[in-house]
């Protein structure tokens, strides 16, 4: 039996407690807790720590297999866990794309193999992400992996026909279909959101319309089949307010926001430095606004990174050339703390919300995202609300340093992470 006792920790920012872990399992809550007589305990001191439940991302890009040379589920797994996080979904697009079993039964295989995080692969809704002809999703959803979550990310199904098939078919396969939602007749060439920004620069535009059609259209034929919609990266206050209607009139319809688009605008975009290359874009100042809004009043479900690793000189080039992407994994809970904590949109009960219980629920994972109470699994992440500390790409666990927060100081740290009962890790070391 191994016994951990985490010290004087503030479960949701609350008052402070004991929290005791057997075997995995949180078994008693308490102040000052006495150690059982005779066994074998290890105290660890979290004085001050606010302990959440382990973070869930449900958007994040590992590059295995394909890309081993920017990101592999081995280093991707540590900056997740380094990031506090205890699950993290996948994206599809591979090479080769995750639209088979095989591929699939690897990402999970080697996530559990490194055992830092549990990283669920997402399958491809298409073949080949190719939006013409549907995967076979029921055999990914029978596979070793379980694919519960299905995405052409980088790519929208943008086939109404073939995204209400792929409707139909998750909703016999109680899965939910993510959309990157994104009108490809309206983006043709599109390098930056299309404003007087893009127009000054001479860039061409990514309208806000061509997420909010799509989001549109996707919600009435989600509605329609009575079928789960998940939107990735809600990047404009107008997909706010589709979403705000959507959900009014009882459609099952998810979304997600990205740190980035929380916190950065299209001013970033004036000194053409390509880190701010992303997709959906950088989008105004008044959308990030509504975006903090929406995701205080759960109108936007959660926080997902889109963790977006890319090779430097895949990045460090012109900014049409460019591949659009942002690391994410390591620095999104102190971009949630500044951009939501701090000016009291969300206290810490809403942190764990955002960042864990929601997308474990949207996920279908029956293990995480559970409170921290006695009989619950011991995935809890200790954050120090405190602490500030300047990002630094090089010293990411990432292969590839494509962070937009370079230099910056940003406030609040993950400490420690435990992934049932097992330190994931701590103070800035992966434990694996
Ligand atoms: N977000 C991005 O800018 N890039 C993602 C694809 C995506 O999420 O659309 C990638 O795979 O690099
Ligand atoms: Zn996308
Ligand atoms: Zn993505």
């Amino acid at each position: 039996m191994s016994t951990v006792v985490i010290r004087g920790a503030r479960p949701y920012g609350e008052d402070a407690v004991d929290i005791e872990v057997t075997d995995g399992v949180i078994t008693r809550i308490g102040r000052d807790l006495k150690a059982a007589k005779g066994s074998n305990v290890e105290i660890v001191d979290a004085t001050g720590l606010v302990a959440l439940p382990g973070f869930v991302d449900l958007h994040t890009h590992l590059r295995e297999p394909g890309r081993e040379d920017t990101e592999t589920i081995e280093t991707g797994s540590r900056a997740a866990a380094l990031g506090g996080y205890t699950a993290v979904f996948a994206m599809a697009n591979t090479d080769p794309v995750a639209d088979n079993a095989v591929v699939v039964e690897h990402v999970w295989r080697r996530g559990q193999e490194i055992g830092l995080v549990d990283v669920h692969p997402v399958g491809a809704v298409t073949v080949g992400l190719k939006g013409e002809k549907l995967a076979e999703l029921g055999t990914m959803a029978r596979s070793a992996a379980k694919v519960r979550l299905f995405s052409d990310d980088g790519l929208c199904v943008a086939d109404p026909l073939i995204m209400r098939r792929a409707l139909e078919y998750t909703k016999a396969l109680d899965a939910v279909i993510a959309q990157h939602a994104e009108e490809p007749r309206l983006t043709v060439g599109a390098q930056a959101h299309e404003g007087d920004l893009a127009a000054r620069l001479g860039l061409a535009g990514w309208p806000a319309v061509a997420e909010e059609a799509i989001v549109a259209r996707d919600c009435l034929l989600a509605k329609h089949v009575g079928a789960r919609l998940h939107v990735c990266h809600v990047s404009t206050g107008g997909t706010a307010e589709v979403l705000r209607w959507a959900k009014a009139r009882g459609t099952r319809v998810s979304a997600e926001v990205t740190p980035h688009h929380l916190l950065l605008d299209d001013e970033r975009l004036s000194t053409y430095d390509p880190v701010n290359k992303v997709n959906p874009p950088l989008r105004t100042a008044p959308d990030a606004k509504a975006l903090r809004q929406a995701l205080a009043d759960g109108t936007v479900d959660c926080v997902a990174t889109d963790h977006a690793p890319h090779a430097s000189q895949d990045k460090d080039c012109e900014w049409s050339a460019a591949r659009p992407g942002m690391l994410g994994l390591q620095t999104a809970l102190s971009i949630v703390v500044a951009t939501m904590v701090e000016p009291g949109l969300l206290d810490w009960r809403g942190v764990a919300r955002v960042m864990s219980e929601r997308p474990a629920e949207i996920a279908g994972l029956p293990d995480q995202g559970r409170p921290i109470a006695v009989g619950e699994p011991a995935t809890i992440t200790l954050v120090d609300p405190a602490a500030r500390w300047t990002v630094r790409g090089a010293e990411l666990a990432s292969i590839a340093a494509n962070t937009p927060y370079e230099g910056m100081e940003l406030p609040g740290a993950v400490v420690a992470t435990y992934l049932r009962g097992r330190l994931t890790a701590r103070d800035g070391k992966a434990t694996a």
